[in-house]
């Protein structure tokens, strides 16, 4: 199994054990699978999302990446985890403002010594993004910036992307046409992909589903 959460239960501080965000939470996604996340706002996907991202800690339970149980990694160890395994993609692109297109989409792949030219020229070349290679963030669209975004996550060909709300900043031709893209390029490089959404038709593009409720998923 390339992901495992087993039992997860998360409390903010300043929250007692009674009111826990997340209480005995468990899944499994396996190579290459997509799951779609939905729940009611302050049901706790992103806090999921961030646990399973190795950006948060959790009370009690495990979750295992590639066969490496995170209760076990320091902070070092989770950094690595996350620059070697894992992409993120957020409503907010979080692109570097700095850097040209073709710099944002390959920086995290270059960190992560794991650049590949001719997997970098196929992503521009299918997110549309050839002939904007040269500008920068402040120059694009929302649509554009989001597929410099999702470009740059699977740059490195992370085993799982975590995308939360990844096209909730977008209209409804490009978010379709951004959710196209995404799913088509997993697809092709064999990332498992969990996506939190609020969008039940979203949800329904994605090979399985879970709803989180009350601390539960059902
Ligand atoms: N850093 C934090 N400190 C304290 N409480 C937090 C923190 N982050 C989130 N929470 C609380 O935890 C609960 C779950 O938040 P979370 O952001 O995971 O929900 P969500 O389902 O992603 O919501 P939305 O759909 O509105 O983005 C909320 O009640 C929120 O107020």
């Amino acid at each position: 199994m390339l992901l495992s959460v087993r039992n997860v239960t998360k409390t903010y501080s300043g929250q007692n054990m009674g009111r826990a965000v997340l209480r005995d939470v468990s899944l499994d996604l396996a190579a290459g699978d997509t799951l779609a996340l939905t729940g009611e706002s302050g049901s706790g996907k992103s806090t999921l999302l961030h646990l399973v991202g190795a950006l948060d800690t959790f009370d009690s339970g495990e979750i295992t990446l590639m066969g490496q149980t995170y209760g076990a990694l320091g902070d070092t160890g989770r950094a690595a985890l996350r620059r070697q395994s894992l992409a993120l993609v957020f409503q907010q692109f979080n692109l570097i403002p700095s850097l040209s297109v073709l710099q944002n989409v390959t920086f995290q792949a270059r960190l992560a010594g794991q650049h590949d030219q001719a997997w970098v020229n196929q992503l521009i070349d299918r997110l549309g993004l050839s002939d904007l290679t040269d500008r920068f963030p402040e120059q694009l669209s929302g649509g554009q910036q989001q597929r410099v975004a999702i470009g740059r996550a699977l740059a490195p060909r992370p085993q799982l992307l975590l995308a939360d709300e990844p096209t909730g900043n977008l209209d409804e031709t490009s978010s379709q046409a951004v959710l196209d893209l995404m799913l088509d390029l997993v697809a092709d490089s064999g990332t498992a992909l969990f996506l939190v959404t609020h969008s039940q038709q979203i949800a329904n593009r994605l090979n399985r589903r879970l709803h989180l409720s009350g601390g539960h998923l059902q």
